[in-house]
């Protein structure tokens, strides 16, 4: 279980932070990301992840940009991140309209948020004024795993202030997006040295995955997280734990745990009292993106997203 963040005497961020020094900061992010989704929709999951994996380890101060031979860029989850460009061309515009004012954690934010928006999910209010951090290593880099348990994960949730309904909410960001053979391919033959696979996944599922991802096949060949809609913002992944087909086994735990299984019945509307994703997904994120945020002395705004100053 979760409590509250603690009480700073620091400004928090706050919707409408760079004010005249930027008016258009919200604009000019929009337009880019809408470009970049136009020639390459897989920059929507990418941009969501890299989100979620910035704010996990340092907070959202853009560590995750940071480039260096043992920067967190260079750590095993973060190696299939993408969509870097985006938000490197994103501070290019946006130092040409409002020199040193954007921090780069704010644009990864509000990308993120945007991205979102154009794949069918809700929109939320971002609060600006994150500042970028000076630090970034490998060795920081503690992130959820595929094969975490439920009490696994809730635990790394909660260490960030989320709780089991944010978890599921937030896992549920898989409704967009792929995933690399090489990371989930034991699942699907060999789970945990059986020789079989997973005995909850969907017996129909089985064999689709494996000729998507046969054994000897190219480890980075990528699948869909959620079956049939990886593009669209649904709730389509949600539905598919229910019939036995999460991908990895960190999401379709969150199906065959009866705790986490009774928020995605609330999700689907198959148990009371409802919950509506879209609303749901926009108030997780809008606190996963407040997570330790840096706003005091503790952090700078960047000139390139990639370095630090
Ligand atoms: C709960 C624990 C989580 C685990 C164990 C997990 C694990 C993973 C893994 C293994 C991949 C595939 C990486 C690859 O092969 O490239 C992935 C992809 C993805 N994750 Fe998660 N994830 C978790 C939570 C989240 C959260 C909270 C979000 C955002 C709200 C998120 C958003 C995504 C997206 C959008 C992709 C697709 C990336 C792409 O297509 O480039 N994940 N995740
Ligand atoms: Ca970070
Ligand atoms: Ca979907």
């Amino acid at each position: 279980t979760s409590t509250t963040r603690p009480y700073t005497f620091l400004p928090r961020p706050r919707v409408g932070y760079y004010g005249s020094a930027c008016w258009n900061v919200e604009s000019i992010v929009r337009s880019v990301v809408q470009s970049n989704y136009f020639t390459n929709p897989a920059n929507a999951p990418g941009i969501l992840r890299m989100h979620f994996h910035d704010c996990f380890v340092r907070g959202c101060d853009a560590s995750i940009l940071l480039d260096g031979p043992n920067s967190e860029k260079t750590a095993t989850p973060n190696q299939s991140l993408r969509g870097f460009n985006v938000i490197e061309e994103a501070k290019t515009q946006l130092e040409i309209a409002c020199p040193r004012t954007v921090s780069c954690a704010d644009i990864l934010a509000l990308a993120a948020r945007d991205f979102v928006v154009l794949t069918g999910g809700p929109w939320w209010p971002v609060p600006l004024g994150r500042l970028d951090g000076r630090v970034s290593l490998a060795s920081n880099v503690d992130l959820p795993e595929p094969t975490d348990s439920v009490a696994v994960q809730k635990q790394r949730f909660a260490a960030k202030y989320l709780n089991t309904q944010d978890l599921v909410v937030l896992a549920a960001g898989h409704t967009i997006g792929t995933v690399g053979c090489g990371v989930f391919r034991d699942r699907f033959f060999n789970y945990k040295n059986t020789g079989r696979p997973d005995p909850t996944i969907n017996p129909n599922f089985v064999p689709q995955i494996q000729s998507q991802c046969p054994l000897n096949g190219n480890a980075a060949t990528r699948v869909a997280l959620d079956l049939g809609s990886e593009g669209q913002f649904d709730t389509s992944y949600l539905n598919n734990l229910r019939f036995g087909r999460g991908v990895l086994e960190s999401d379709q735990v969150l199906w065959n745990d009866p705790g986490t299984r009774s928020i995605v019945e609330r999700l689907l509307g198959l148990q009371y009292p409802f919950l509506l994703f879209g609303p749901e997904f926009a108030r997780s994120m809008s606190k996963l993106s407040l997570t330790e945020v840096k706003t005091g002395l503790d952090g700078e705004i960047r000139r390139v997203c990639s370095a630090i100053n």
